[in-house]
């Protein structure tokens, strides 16, 4: 966990450098912008929770590049540092929203304080949902999710692997007043078929060989909680009519119980396929879908949200590097736009495999692209081989993108999708999956 994201604009090298020291060493997440147009760039990419600023620059001012992250992102800390003839501008500053300014030379330790002070403060007030604050797009989501949250409705989470369904659900359950009830996670297509029911439902004490004792299965353990039913199209037909007739009557019994046990959980379901579509080919009831399908909520994936992915790189590596020991790691401008020109199959849970090997393997001081993508540089367009028509539709260009990952992860791995999966950060049964509907073959052809 980061102490939070600091923007530092100054263009005094000794300065700027010394201060993203100190600040990486303090635990924030720094990125370091030499001048206002820098700046103006930074603030594109990512919101940081402080902006830390000189006022006079050589190409603009601070006073601007607050107004207008302000326009952009509501207030946001910003404290300035002055030359000493600036001063009553500073002070008409912290007037119009900024919250403080230091004077140059300012003691180095006391500015420390005072950003860990509003780290904080912020950090105490929104711990839930900063996963759904980096961007336009996310903060949208959340607020669905906080009123799904409030209306009980059952909950469907759609997104390709790794984008962030369970980190939504654990939301939708954290948001609502079921909090300090269970909340259950199933991953419904890991239920071995012989098992499945029990792991469920549970079993009373000699319903089958070998059930020695009494088990609660999942419907039970998640009482008035929140139950997690993630990759439901992978339930087999039986146990979609199962849960069909619990979600209609709110009641189950245990393998080989008599009693009728009542149901009070809220159900949040979520796959990465196209239910509709399995609808329409007969490999999920209908009635089942209609049911779970009441608020449905489609995480993007991370190749579409550019807004907040250099803010998720900084939070990653900072928190990778804690994890290390390390007591910080200045992500490089190399790695930031390499990051926006990769095609992340794997999502999130990709950018957290390779942030982590980074680090693992590296100093622990700096993370450039090529430790990001020890495979090599990151091409434009997504890695695409440059044959496709100007014409193409968004999905043949993402599609292209994936295919040449897979295969360069492939050629990689010398052909073993066990390892080539890992790489990508996507489990083995997606990597097949993606091999299946992009046309490789399993010598990589
Ligand atoms: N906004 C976020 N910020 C930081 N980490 C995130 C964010 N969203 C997801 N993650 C992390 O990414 C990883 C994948 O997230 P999660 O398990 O929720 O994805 P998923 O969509 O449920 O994946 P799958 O479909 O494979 O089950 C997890 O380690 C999670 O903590």
């Amino acid at each position: 966990m980061t102490a939070g994201r600091i923007l530092v604009v100054e263009d005094d090298a000794t300065l700027g450098m010394s201060l993203q020291q100190r600040l990486v060493l303090e635990g924030f997440a720094v990125r370091w912008a030499r001048s206002a147009s820098e700046a103006h760039a930074a603030l594109k990419d990512a919101a940081p929770d402080i902006i830390l600023s000189d006022i006079r620059l050589p190409d603009g001012d601070g006073e601007t590049i607050m107004r207008q992250h302000f326009a952009r992102f509501g207030l946001v800390p910003v404290i300035f540092m002055t030359a000493y003839g600036d001063i009553d501008q500073a002070v008409r500053l912290v007037r119009d929203g900024a919250v403080d300014y230091v004077s140059k030379p300012f003691d180095l330790d006391g500015l420390v304080e005072t950003l860990h002070g509003i780290s904080r403060r912020k950090s105490s007030g929104s711990e839930i949902g900063t996963a759904f604050s980096g961007s336009s797009a996310m903060r949208k989501i959340g607020a669905t999710l906080l009123r799904a949250a409030e209306i009980d409705l059952p909950v469907l989470l759609l997104g390709e692997t790794g984008t962030g369904k369970e980190v939504a659900a654990r939301y939708v359950h954290e948001a609502g007043s079921r909090r300090n009830l269970p909340f259950v996670p199933v991953n419904c297509g890991a239920l071995p078929a012989d098992l499945a029911d029990s792991l469920l439902f549970g079993h009373e004490r000699g319903s089958f060989t070998g059930a020695s004792g009494l088990h609660r299965g999942f419907f039970e353990e998640a009482e008035g909680g929140t139950l997690f039913l993630d990759e439901i199209g992978d339930l087999s037909p039986i146990l979609q009519v199962k849960l069909l007739r619990v979600l209609e009557t709110r009641e189950f019994r245990r393998l080989g119980g008599s009693e009728t046990r009542s149901f009070g959980a809220r159900i949040v379901c979520a796959t990465n396929k196209d239910l509709k579509a399995m609808v329409t080919d007969g490999l999920f009831r209908e009635d089942l879908w209609f049911r779970i399908n009441v608020i449905a909520c489609k995480l993007p994936p991370l190749r579409d949200r550019g807004e907040e992915l250099a803010s998720l790189l900084d939070d990653i590596a900072s928190a990778a590097a804690a994890r290390l020991g390390y007591s910080g790691v200045i992500v490089d401008e190399t790695a930031y736009d390499a990051a926006k020109r990769h095609s992340w199959p794997g999502n999130i849970r990709e950018l957290i495999n390779r942030v982590d090997r980074a680090i693992a393997m590296g100093d622990g001081r700096a993370l450039p692209e090529a430790a990001l993508f020890p495979e090599g540089p990151v091409q434009t367009d997504t890695g695409i081989d440059g044959s496709l028509d100007v014409n193409a539709t968004l999905s043949e260009v993402r599609d292209a993108a994936e295919r040449a990952h897979i295969k360069a992860a492939l050629a990689r791995a010398d052909g073993s999708p066990k390892d080539a999966a890992e790489s990508l950060g996507v489990s083995r049964t997606t990597l097949w999956e993606k091999m299946r509907r992009l046309n490789i073959g399993p010598n990589n052809s």
